[in-house]
C-alpha cells in the first residue's frame, strides 16, 4: 500500500481531475443552453455544478476520498485491485478506471461491511484522516490476516468530534448495521426503531442519496420526499443531501406538504377526534352521501331527434359506478361518459356521425342531469358543511360530534382552518381525486404522526416504498404511536420489516445512563440505548435562580468548543433569553446558526448540540401530558456535555 506522501500525491491528482470535470461540465452547460432548449435541465445542471464548485472551491473541507480497499489475490475480478472511495465519483479520462468510486457504488459496500470475520476478499481497509483539506494520516486494518481488528481510532474520533453548525454526512464512518439499511432496495419498505442518536436521521438521508444513485431513472419522474418534524429540524439537516450531490429531494414537514393556511388552533378534544382513524370513514361518507337517486330521465334534444336514458337505466348506472369508482370525481366523469355512450349508440343507430364535437356537446348537455345526482364537490365545502353540523357523522359519539362542531355554521370561504383540518381537507381531497405519489418517502419522527397524518403520507407513496424512522420512547403528541405495526398499517405498509438500532452515536454513556432511567416511566417497549461513546460529561446542579444559573452555565460553556443549546419548557424560555440578552450573549432561535441556540423543549426533537444546558426538568415534565417523553428527548440532545439546572426537586426517576 502507498505511504502518506504517495497518498497525498494521489489526492492532488484527484483534485485536479475533479477540477477538470467541473470545467468540462460547465462548458457543457454553456453549450446546452444553446442546443437543448430545455431550461429546466440546464438550471438543474447549473445548480449541481455550483454545488460541485463550492465543494472543491469555497468549502474546501471535503476530501476527495475517505477510504480505500485493497483486495487480496483470491478476489476474482477484483484480485489485487485497489479502490478509493469518496463522496462522488472522480475520473480523469473516459475509458480509464475511475480515480475515486462513489460511496454508493456496489463495490463500495465491501468497505462498510467487511470484517476480520468476513473479509470479503479484502486484504487491507484503509481509512484516511484529514485536517481541513490536508491528508494527515491513515489507519489500516488487515482483514485477511485473521487478527481481530480493534475499534478504529479514526471512526471513534469522527463520532466523538465536537459538533458545530448543521448536520454533516457520515459517509466515511457508516456502521455495518446502518449500511445494510442504507442499501436496502427501492422495492422494500422498512421501519427503523432507534434509540436517540442511533443515526436514524443519518441513515434515512443516506438512504435517499443511495436510492437516487442506484435507481435514478425510476425515481426521476416521481422523486423522493423527506418528511421531518419541524422547520428547525429541516434547517439542521438541509446540508446533508446537497453535500452528497443530491439537490432534487423535497425536504419538508407534513404541515407544509398539505399546504393550507392554518389560522386557528383546535381544543385538545377536537384535535383528538379529528386525528382519529375513524374520521376517514366519516369523511368518505360525507362525500358519498351527496350522491342521490335520479328522479327523471336524461333527455337530450339533437336537431330533429331526442336521445334519452330512462330514469331506471340512469339509476343503475349511478349504482354501478358508485361501487367501482376509484374516486368521487372519476366516478362523476365516468357517469357522464356512460350516459354519452348510451346516447351515442342511439344516434349511431340512426346514422348520425358522432364525432368529437358531437361527443363534447352531448357531455355538456348531460352534465346538469349528472350534477343533480352526482354533484361537483370541493373539499373545503364538504368539510365546512360537516363541521357546521357534524350530526351526520354517525361514526362518532354525540360528545365527539360536539367536540368538533363549529360554534356557528360557516361557509368554506370564511372558515379558519386548524392544522388538524388541513389533514382532513387532504383526506376529503383524496376521496374526490387521486393525489400525485412519490417514488420513495422517508418519514422521520414517525412515532408522532396521527392515524390521519399517516394516511396522508400513505396515499403519497401508494404502490411505492417508504422508510419509516422513529422512536416510540420519543412520542410526544397526544396520538403518538405505542407500537409500530399499527402505525405501519396506517402508513399503508402493514408488513414492512421493523429493525431496531440501539447503539447511540450521539449521546455519551454517562448521559445515556441518566436518560435511560426515564424509560420505565414512558410505558413503551423499547430496548435501552447503548452508547458507542465513553467520553462526555454530565453535571446536575441546584440553582436558586434559573435565569442567572443559565447565564453562568452558558458563559462557562462558551469557554469550550462546539455548539451550545439551552433547552427549557416553552413558557420558561423567554425569561432565559431575556437574561442572555441583558448580558450581551449572542444567541439564535432553534432554526438559526449562532453558537448559542435557545430552544423551546417542543422544538428540540431531532436536533443536537455539543453542549446542552437543560433547564428545570420538573417543569418540562409538567408542561404537557407527555412531559416525561419530552424530557427524554431533551436529555438526549447532548453530544459532549449535559448540564442539568434545577430549582425545583428533580423528577424521582432522575435521582
Ligand atoms: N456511523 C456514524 N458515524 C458518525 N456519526 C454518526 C454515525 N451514525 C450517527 N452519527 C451521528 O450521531 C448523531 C445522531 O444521529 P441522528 O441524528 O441520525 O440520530 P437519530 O437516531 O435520528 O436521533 P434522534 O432520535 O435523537 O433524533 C448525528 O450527529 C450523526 O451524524
Amino acid at each position: 500500500m502507498p505511504d502518506l506522501d504517495e497518498e497525498r500525491a494521489y489526492a492532488d491528482r484527484c483534485r485536479d481531475a475533479l477540477r477538470r470535470m467541473v470545467a468540462g461540465a460547465r462548458e457543457n452547460v454553456a453549450v446546452g443552453e444553446h442546443t437543448w432548449g430545455d431550461r429546466y435541465t440546464a438550471e438543474r445542471l447549473g445548480f449541481y455544478l455550483k454545488t460541485l464548485a463550492r465543494d472543491i472551491g469555497e468549502e474546501g473541507d471535503n476530501p476527495p476520498f475517505f477510504g480505500a480497499i485493497a483486495y487480496g489475490a483470491a478476489a476474482g475480478e477484483h484480485s489485487r485491485q485497489r479502490y478509493y472511495l469518496g463522496r462522488r465519483h472522480i475520473s480523469d479520462a473516459i475509458g480509464r478506471p475511475p480515480l475515486v468510486i462513489d460511496w454508493r457504488a456496489p463495490v463500495s459496500a465491501a468497505f462498510y461491511q467487511a470484517s476480520a470475520v468476513e473479509p470479503r476478499g479484502i486484504d487491507t481497509r484503509r481509512r484516511f484522516g484529514w485536517s481541513a483539506n490536508r491528508l494527515t494520516s491513515f489507519e489500516d486494518e488487515h482483514l485477511l490476516s485473521g487478527a481481530p481488528a480493534g475499534d478504529s481510532e479514526l471512526v471513534r474520533r469522527e463520532i466523538e468530534r465536537a459538533r458545530v453548525g448543521p448536520m454533516r454526512d457520515i459517509v466515511a464512518t457508516i456502521q455495518p448495521e446502518q449500511d445494510t439499511l442504507v442499501r436496502t432496495g427501492l422495492d422494500v419498505s422498512v421501519c427503523i426503531q432507534g434509540a436517540p442518536g442511533t443515526g436514524k436521521t443519518a441513515v434515512g438521508l443516506h438512504r435517499a442519496a443511495y436510492l437516487l444513485y442506484a435507481y435514478r431513472s425510476r425515481l426521476q419522474r416521481n422523486g423522493v420526499l423527506v418528511l421531518g418534524p419541524n422547520r428547525a429540524f429541516l434547517h439542521y439537516i438541509s446540508a446533508v443531501l446537497p453535500t452528497l450531490g443530491e439537490v432534487d429531494v423535497e425536504q419538508t414537514t407534513i404541515e407544509q406538504l398539505l399546504d393550507r393556511e392554518v389560522r386557528a388552533v383546535d381544543e385538545p378534544a377536537a384535535a383528538a377526534v379529528k386525528h382519529d382513524a375513524r374520521m376517514a370513514d366519516v369523511l368518505h361518507d360525507a362525500v358519498y352521501r351527496r350522491i342521490g337517486r335520479p328522479d327523471r330521465a336524461v333527455v337530450v334534444a339533437d336537431e330533429s331527434y331526442k336521445w334519452r336514458v330512462n330514469q331506471h337505466e340512469f339509476a343503475e348506472m349511478v349504482d354501478e359506478i358508485r361501487t367501482e369508482a376509484t374516486t368521487y370525481l372519476t366516478g362523476r366523469e365516468r357517469l357522464v361518459a356512460r350516459i354519452v355512450a348510451a346516447l351515442q349508440r342511439q344516434a349511431e343507430a340512426r346514422g348520425q356521425n358522432c364525432n368529437g364535437v358531437w361527443l363534447r356537446r352531448m357531455a355538456r348537455a348531460v352534465t346538469p342531469y349528472v350534477e343533480e345526482v352526482w354533484p361537483l364537490l370541493k373539499a373545503d365545502e364538504v368539510l365546512a358543511s360537516l363541521l357546521s353540523d357534524p350530526r351526520e357523522a354517525t361514526g362518532l359519539t354525540c360528545e365527539e360530534q360536539q367536540a368538533i362542531a363549529w360554534p356557528r355554521p360557516r361557509k368554506a370561504k370564511t372558515a379558519r382552518w386548524t392544522a388538524a383540518d388541513a389533514v382532513l381537507l387532504d383526506e376529503v381531497g383524496a376521496v374526490l381525486e387521486r393525489v400525485p405519489t412519490y417514488g420513495h418517502v422517508i418519514v422521520d419522527e414517525a412515532q408522532d404522526l396521527s392515524p390521519m397524518q399517516c394516511r396522508a403520507i400513505a396515499r403519497r407513496s401508494d404502490h411505492n416504498s417508504i422508510t419509516v424512522l422513529g422512536d416510540l420512547a420519543q412520542g410526544t403528541t397526544p396520538w403518538a404511536a405505542t407500537d409500530w405495526r399499527s402505525q405501519l398499517t396506517y402508513l399503508g405498509k402493514p408488513t414492512a420489516e421493523i429493525v431496531a438500532l440501539s447503539t447511540g452515536y450521539r449521546v455519551p454513556a454517562t448521559v445515556v445512563e441518566l436518560a435511560n432511567r426515564l424509560l420505565t416511566a414512558l410505558q413503551v417497549e423499547v430496548p435501552p440505548t447503548r452508547s458507542f461513546r465513553s467520553d462526555g460529561e454530565l453535571t446536575i446542579t441546584h440553582v436558586d435562580d434559573l435565569a442567572a444559573g443559565c447565564v453562568a452555565a452558558v458563559r462557562r460553556a462558551l469557554a469550550g468548543e462546539g455548539s451550545i443549546g439551552v433547552i427549557a419548557a416553552d413558557h420558561r424560555l423567554p425569561a432565559l433569553t431575556d437574561a442572555l440578552k441583558a448580558t450581551g450573549i449572542e444567541f439564535s432561535a432553534a432554526d438559526g446558526d449562532a453558537r448559542v441556540t435557545a430552544v423551546p423543549a417542543t422544538l428540540a426533537k431531532g436536533l443536537e448540540y455539543d453542549h446542552v444546558i437543560a433547564i428545570e426538568p420538573a417543569e418540562i415534565i409538567t408542561a404537557e401530558p407527555r412531559g416525561p417523553n419530552r424530557l427524554y428527548v431533551v436529555l438526549t440532545r447532548a453530544v459532549s456535555r449535559l448540564d442539568v439546572l434545577h430549582h425545583r426537586a428533580l423528577p424521582p426517576e432522575l435521582h
